[in-house]
């Protein structure tokens, strides 16, 4: 039996936590408020005979470094890598919702789109393209209500697919203007020797551009290289974004 950890990532109240209890089993606190998953949660279930570590990351809606919860959101995906990150949005506010979930693909592909409250999305007339939208983000997609159990056999499929790499992902990456391009450009080479080609150096490089010097602490924190240089020394080396 093979071992997987997908860690559940999303905007605050999208549902993970609701997902998150009904594929685990456990009793994470949910509820119609925003930030309520302070702790990340983990728990365990199986699907197709593998079994799969499942990681509750509070819900944030950036992966910059604004609160604590961004960083420990942030420092999972880049630091743990889990198999799978599954996006959890929100049907009824996907175009904020999306936000994050190029966040995450520029950090790591091996990802899974879930998008949930589909019921309340077909009660509200919203309508979604789902194949157009899996095309554009390059990993899949799949719709889910978690309160009423619906499409779960089919998210699951999924993760499973990026999980054990018969879905070779293709995410989709923002081009920045030519500036930030050139910067990124410059620096991401020096990460990569810092850091190794483990880390999503193209991300990092961007992060350090705009001066996220908490996410160079992080860097210090988790990766023990001594070629990490102070805050100081690598921002404001290139363009202010
Ligand atoms: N209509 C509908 N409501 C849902 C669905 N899934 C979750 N909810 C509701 O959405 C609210 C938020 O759910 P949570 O699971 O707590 O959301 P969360 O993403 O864990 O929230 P944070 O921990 O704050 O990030 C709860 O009231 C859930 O019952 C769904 O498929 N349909
Ligand atoms: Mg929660």
């Amino acid at each position: 039996m093979s071992h997987y950890t997908v860690a559940f990532a999303g905007n605050p109240n999208t549902g993970k936590s609701t997902l998150f209890n009904l594929l685990t089993g456990m009793r994470q606190h949910t509820g119609n408020w925003a930030g309520k998953t302070v702790i990340t949660a983990e728990g365990e279930f199986t699907h197709n005979n593998h079994m799969y570590r499942a990681v509750d990351l509070p819900g944030t809606y950036s992966l910059y470094s604004n609160s604590a919860d961004e960083e420990a959101a942030r420092d999972y995906i880049i630091f743990e890598q889990p198999d799978v990150t599954l996006v959890v949005l929100d049907a009824t506010s996907l175009e904020r919702n999306l936000n994050l979930a190029l966040q995450v693909l520029e950090i790591t592909g091996r990802a899974v789109v879930c998008i949930n409250l589909i019921d309340e999305a077909r009660r509200l007339g919203i309508d979604i393209n789902l194949k157009a939208i899996s095309k554009r983000l390059g990993v899949p997609v799949v719709t889910i209500s978690a309160r009423n159990k619906i499409g779960i056999e089919a998210l699951l499929d999924q993760v499973e697919r990026v999980a054990t790499g018969a879905f070779i992902t293709d995410p989709m990456r923002i081009i920045y203007n030519d500036e930030i391009e050139r910067g990124i450009a410059e620096l991401t080479p020096m990460v990569e020797q810092m850091i190794g080609s483990k880390y999503p150096a193209r991300w990092i490089a961007l992060r350090l551009l705009d001066g996220d010097d908490s996410l160079l602490a992080s860097l210090k924190e988790n990766i023990k290289s001594k070629e990490i240089p102070e805050a100081k020394e690598v921002i404001g080396y290139g363009v202010t974004c």
